[in-house]
């Protein structure tokens, strides 16, 4: 079961890498790896284990998190709505890839977090607002879908972690509140 001290924090160079696609078909080390990583997003989100495990929320997860530099992300978004358990994306996804994506940009207005960033970075994270993307799933068949808003930018988190980047190389050191015209700020 991952808990936090598998996952790697800013300093390691894993987070800086490029990571490699997968092969298909999935083997079945891969396939674990992703219900692995899927099982610490839904205990991450859940009171009771995250206390007992001492787990940080997360919905989104990348392997090269664990020190593994596979193209590989877990999503789990909850439902705002407390009353309806179905989330709005749940997937753990081979080599994502973005297809094409709106002119149209968004950002979370209160930034983004990141699971192996132990400090706030404040500051607009300015990101598509929507995205049509690819990926295997781990039935091993190919998946498009398109995602908008907070799925999108989660989607974007994860797949920068594929490529190396993380979430504050995106924030305007001048100023990080800087917005340009048309980006939707998402609450
Ligand atoms: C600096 N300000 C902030 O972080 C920030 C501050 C306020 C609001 C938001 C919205 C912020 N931003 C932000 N909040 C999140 N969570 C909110 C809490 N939640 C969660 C926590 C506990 C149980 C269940 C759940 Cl659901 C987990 C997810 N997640 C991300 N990101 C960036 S995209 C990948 C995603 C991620 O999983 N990061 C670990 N950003
Ligand atoms: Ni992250």
């Amino acid at each position: 079961m991952i808990t936090m001290e598998d996952i790697i924090r800013e300093g390691n160079p894993t987070l800086r890498e490029v990571a490699h696609e997968v092969t298909v078909p999935l083997s079945d080390e891969d396939i674990k790896l992703g219900q692995d990583m899927m099982e610490f997003l839904k205990n991450s989100q859940d009171p009771v284990k995250a206390e007992e495990l001492g787990l940080r929320g997360g919905v989104g997860l990348a392997a090269p998190q664990l020190d593994i530099s596979k193209r590989i992300i877990a999503v789990h978004v909850p439902n705002g709505d407390l009353e309806n358990p179905e989330p709005t994306l749940s997937a753990v996804m081979y080599n994502p890839k973005i297809l094409s994506h709106s002119v149209q940009d968004a950002c979370l207005g209160e930034g983004e977090g990141c699971l192996s960033v132990d400090r706030e970075v404040p500051g607009y994270v300015v990101r598509h607002n929507k995205i049509t993307l690819s990926y295997i799933d781990t039935d091993g068949v190919k998946q498009k879908i398109r995602l908008k808003n907070y799925e999108a930018i989660v989607v974007q988190h994860e797949i920068d972690h594929l490529n190396g980047v993380m979430f504050y190389d995106h924030i305007n050191p001048e100023n990080p509140y800087a917005l340009k015209d048309g980006v939707l700020v998402i609450e």
